[in-house]
């Protein structure tokens, strides 16, 4: 492994469990500050990828270290550094914030456990409406997870590792969260976020995409938007059109219905072209042209992998 500033770096990371190969060959690395968002379908090895270059769980074979430690023999150095969120995470609900927080300050050994306290109230604005006095039990979903968020960073983490932390959270707070967790990388955390939410893999500075324990995509998001081929466009539909027996091609490689129109996505302008003249036809109406999404380009590169052109 090559002397770097990485807080992790893996090579040929690979886990079986029995049979089954849960992560094939993971090489990757993570920048001190950098937040990274993991996607992937569910059991696509997210979890088990990062709880291995953590060294939470030993590698089947390949390495590396996490914050300048080997992860398969100094785990136990590369603990008290990690700050770790998971979607079950436990709190006390009769317990004020406040108390949490110095409850769970004292267990990771923090030195003045006041000052550090005051600190996060501040820091995650706990403090407004009084809400540091608040039992936990009686704050919104949102708040809870931005005080599992708080626990996670009392004891000043090098990495979080933040397993969908914002699962079941509405969209104000599910912004709210990834405003105060780019605030906490700014000041040089690295995070490693799992996620199935798009909006948030395009705020974090780099995201890495899993399928079948394999990374196909790691790349900054807007890299990924840029490099990609495929064509978007929406149809306005005329007449009533079966969709799912004109979707049965293999030019398309995602359709959706959008009230009287179709959103069709596919490789080229020929593909699209091509499929509008020989399947819509007289049905097509006005086509404008629109974005593709990080959704569009994993739902591709799914069907790829699985060896078929298109979901229909
Ligand atoms: N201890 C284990 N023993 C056997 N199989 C396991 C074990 N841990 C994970 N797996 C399997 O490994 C595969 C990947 O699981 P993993 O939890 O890493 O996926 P994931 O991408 O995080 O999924 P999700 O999005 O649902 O959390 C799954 O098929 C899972 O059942």
């Amino acid at each position: 492994m090559s002397a770097s500033n990485a807080i992790i770096e893996v090579k040929d990371l690979t886990k079986t469990f029995g049979e089954k190969t849960v992560v094939d060959q993971l090489t990757m690395d993570i920048q001190p500050g950098q937040l990274y968002a993991f996607l992937g379908p569910n059991g696509s090895g997210k979890t088990t990828a990062i709880r291995m270059m953590c060294g939470l769980i030993p590698p089947t074979s390949g390495g590396g270290v996490c914050a300048g430690f080997d992860i398969a023999t100094q785990a136990d150095q590369i603990k008290p550094l990690l700050g770790y969120m998971t979607q079950h995470f436990s709190l006390y609900p009769d317990l004020t914030v406040r108390e949490n927080l110095e409850f769970v300050c004292r267990l990771y050994g923090v030195s003045d456990v006041k000052g550090r306290v005051n600190d996060l109230i501040e820091q995650f604005a706990f403090h407004d409406l009084g809400r540091d006095k608040q039992q936990v039990g009686t704050l919104s979903g949102g708040w809870k997870q931005r005080m599992a968020l708080a626990c996670a960073v009392s004891h000043r983490p090098k990495l979080l590792l933040l397993d969908e932390p914002t699962a079941g959270v509405d969209p104000k707070a599910r912004e709210a969260f990834w405003d105060i967790l780019q605030e906490v990388t700014a000041s040089g955390v690295s995070a490693l976020v799992s996620t199935h939410y798009m909006d948030e893999a395009m705020r974090s500075n780099r995201l890495a995409y899993m399928l079948y324990g394999r990374l196909l995509v790691d790349d900054k998001p807007e890299n990924v938007l840029r490099n990609c081929a495929l064509v978007s466009v929406q149809v306005d539909l005329l007449k009533a059109v079966d969709l799912v027996a004109v979707g049965r091609d293999p030019r398309v490689v995602r359709m959706a219905r959008l009230g009287n129109s179709v959103r069709v996505v596919a490789r080229s302008q020929d593909d699209v072209d091509g499929w509008i003249k020989d399947r819509l036809g007289d049905a097509a109406g006005h086509t404008t042209e629109i974005d593709v999404g990080l959704e569009d380009i994993f739902f591709h590169l799914t069907l790829q992998q699985q060896g078929t052109n298109t979901s229909f």
